[in-house]
């Protein structure tokens, strides 16, 4: 479903990727992680076309995203549901009017269809009973569930979570994790899941790629990563502090820093 080869990009000075290569296949769930700030965000516009490589193609369905016209591309986007992690509902329309904005968006379908369809993608998300309710009203959870019951509206052929296991409780973690294996399953979906979430990732993922440095570091199954022995991995994998994942952004060392008279 996606194919990114010998990518290469960069923000201002900063390499981001620097020959990454990977697949998404269709129908399963892939996850991407790594540590904080190796791009991984970055790597899921690059695939919805919000970005464009410096170099390399990112190719979705066969298809270099980044050759596509605006309006291809708008058809583009509308076979992928995002759930990013910002992804606020409306806060002035109820959990109804959220998930049937994209499909009175996008979409000429009758009052009566667009009801059924809405109720349905509720259904999916065990929230139909709370159509009604205000954003306001809504757990952590439950909305995280309403943006995704808004993010299948459509019914994309592959859909894009970006860190959506962030502030749930172990409650709402755990509906959330078979919520994202069951819509993949059931719908026939192609799955993307971005998270820092070891154990919950790799519960439901089929591949894990682990990137660093601009590069992917590993990639398997849960059980060939779970098996794989380099410092690295283990390190990321286990959620040790010391080794050769630094934590720090790059820069000048501390005491450069605190003895420079630089203004910040
Ligand atoms: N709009 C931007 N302009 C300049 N640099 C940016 C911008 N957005 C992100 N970056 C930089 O790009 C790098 C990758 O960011 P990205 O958000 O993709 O990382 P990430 O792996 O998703 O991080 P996290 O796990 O912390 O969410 C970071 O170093 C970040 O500082």
């Amino acid at each position: 479903m996606v194919r990114v080869r010998d990518l290469s990009f960069r923000r201002g000075e900063r390499v981001i990727f620097d020959g990454l290569d990977l697949d998404i296949r269709r129908g399963a769930v892939t996850a991407v992680m790594g540590p904080s700030g190796t791009g991984k965000t970055t790597l899921l516009k690059l695939i919805t076309g919000q970005l464009r490589p410096d170099a390399g193609r990112v190719e979705v369905g066969g298809v270099a995203v980044h050759e596509l016209d605006k309006s291809a591309l708008y058809r583009l986007r509308r076979r992928m549901g995002m759930l990013f992690q910002s992804g606020a509902l409306l806060t002035d329309l109820n959990v109804f009017d959220n998930v049937a904005y994209p499909l009175r968006e996008h979409t000429d379908l009758s009052p009566s269809l667009l009801r059924k369809l809405v109720l349905l993608k509720l259904e999916a998300v065990g929230l139909r009973g709370a159509r009604a309710l205000m954003p306001s009203e809504l757990s952590g959870g439950m909305a995280r569930r309403v943006a995704l019951a808004r993010a299948i509206a459509l019914d994309p052929e592959m859909i894009l979570y970006d860190e959506p296991f962030t502030g749930q409780d172990p409650i709402s973690m755990g509906a959330l994790v078979s919520l994202i294996r069951q819509l993949n399953d059931a719908a026939n979906l192609t799955s993307v899941l971005v998270s820092h979430d070891v154990a919950e990732t790799t519960r439901i993922a089929d591949h894990v790629y682990l990137i660093s440095h601009g590069r992917v570091v590993a990639q398997g199954s849960p059980a060939e990563i779970a098996a794989e022995r380099s410092t690295w991995v283990r390190q990321f994998m286990d959620g040790e502090a010391d080794g050769p994942v630094h934590f720090h952004y790059p820069g000048p060392s501390l005491a450069e820093d605190l003895l420079s008279r630089g203004g910040r």
